[in-house]
């Protein structure tokens, strides 16, 4: 195993240091380190963060090979800055057995780029009508903790309730993707002035916000843990500040997409912007962003969804909703919070590690932490190529746009997946 010294680095903001990983393991950090027979990269300029941890990723194996595998979407993540992922399970067969979470893990050993981590189905075939065998899963080789039917909302209460009550045995999460399913029957976008000029059926704000208002009480009556993914409008950023007042076991996730871009994407009609829940309004981003940085919101999740062309480059109606997101997200982040390293550390790392109970993810470079980091070049400025992505899909709302910040290096235990900016494998 090669050793790594890494000259001149700023460990998430703090003054240049230099740190040395060997044996999987930070081993040293301090000014001045020598060690012989180490690869020494300078790292003047660069900042060290833990490595990124998503928990919400759609990898597409099994079944949609042609969108994403594992193992192209465990690169796009480590290209991206990340060491681990969560994969969400809507995939087909659906991830909703033993059999299914233990094969994506697998695949993810396999292609040892990232930690994968499966995320479990909560109804059998995601259908929302009898739960799905969650304890096989918890017992399995991939010892699934977060349960999602993401997709699709568990939008019986009942049927939500008692997820609750059985993942608690195991401190297990039910991770919400919160649409009240009859108030966005044949919706295309958000509801409001931009769906009504366009003559596009809307996705109101309240079928998110009845949805999460629902949950928090249902996971306050059962005293069980719940997530809200993909958190969308200032209205739900509202009901999760009350939720978390009184104390009610409840994390939320923002995208990079939701913090940045608005539903006035629309007007142009490409479909590379239709995605679930919708991109809101300005107004819905300023309180987004606010509840990213006072901590209502948790922490930023991807929600990278890949499509392959002839699902996104259609009739908007047609098109599937979703957008890529690994190898940008690191980016957004810089461009919406600007450089608050400990900050980006803290809602991209360090939380969602705690959330998903991922062991030797989401910790600061120190001696004797597992090697699990990433080197970004906040200086660096990259105009986004689709083609250049290592994604197998190209529905990127960035294309062609220039975004701050470059990684330059990441570690999963002290082994490098990418290096200079490229993946090692
Ligand atoms: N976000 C999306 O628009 N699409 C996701 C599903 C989801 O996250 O709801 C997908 O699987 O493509
Ligand atoms: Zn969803
Ligand atoms: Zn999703």
């Amino acid at each position: 195993m090669t050793a790594y010294l890494v000259k001149g680095v700023s460990v998430v903001g703090a003054a240049p240091t230099d740190l040395l990983i060997r044996d999987g393991v930070v081993a040293e950090v301090g000014a001045g380190l020598t060690a012989a027979g180490a690869t020494v990269l300078d790292a003047t300029g660069l900042v060290a963060l833990p490595g990124l941890v998503d928990l919400h990723t759609h990898l597409r194996e099994p079944g949609r090979e042609d969108a994403e595998t594992v193992e192209s979407g465990s690169r796009a993540a480590a290209l991206g800055g990340y060491t681990a992922v969560c994969a969400m399970a809507n995939t087909s067969p659906v991830a909703d057995t033993a059999g299914v979470v233990e094969q994506v893990w697998r695949l993810g050993r396999e292609a040892g780029l990232v930690d994968v981590q499966p995320i479990g189905a909560v109804t059998v075939g995601l259908a929302g009508e009898r739960l799905a065998e969650l304890g096989a899963m918890a017992d399995s080789a991939a010892r699934v903790r977060i349960f999602s039917d993401d997709g699709h909302c568990v939008a019986d209460p009942k049927l939500m309730r008692r997820a609750l009550e059985y993942v608690k045995a195991f401190d297990g999460i039910i991770a919400q993707h919160a649409e009240e399913p009859r108030l966005t029957e044949g919706a295309q976008m958000h509801e409001g002035e931009v769906s009504t000029r366009l003559g596009l059926t809307g996705w109101p704000a309240v079928a998110e916000e009845a949805i999460i208002a629902r949950d928090v009480l249902l996971a306050e009556h059962v005293g069980s843990r719940l997530h809200v993914c993909h958190v969308s409008t200032a209205g739900s950023v509202e009901v999760l500040r009350q939720a978390k007042a009184r104390g009610v076991r409840v994390t939320a996730e923002v995208t990079p997409h939701h913090l940045l871009l608005t539903d006035e994407r629309a007007a142009t009609y490409d479909p590379v912007y239709k995605v679930n829940p919708p991109l809101r309004t300005a107004a819905d981003i300023a309180a987004l962003r606010a509840a990213l940085v006072d901590g209502v919101i948790d922490i930023v999740a991807t929600d990278h969804a890949p499509h392959a062309v002839e699902d996104k480059e259609c009739e908007w109606a047609y098109a599937r909703p979703g957008m890529l997101g690994l190898e940008t997200a690191l980016s957004i982040a810089l461009d919406v919070l600007g450089p608050e390293w400990d900050l980006i550390a803290e809602r991209m790392s360090r939380t969602p590690a705690r959330i998903a109970g991922l062991e030797g993810h989401g910790l600061d470079p120190a001696p004797g932490v597992p090697a699990n980091l990433t080197l970004v070049d906040p200086a660096a400025r990259r105009v986004i190529e689709p083609a250049e992505l290592a994604s197998r899909s190209r529905n990127t709302p960035y294309a062609r746009m220039t975004l701050p910040g470059r990684i330059v290096a990441t570690f999963l235990r002290g082994e490098p997946t990418v290096l200079d900016g490229k993946a090692v494998k």
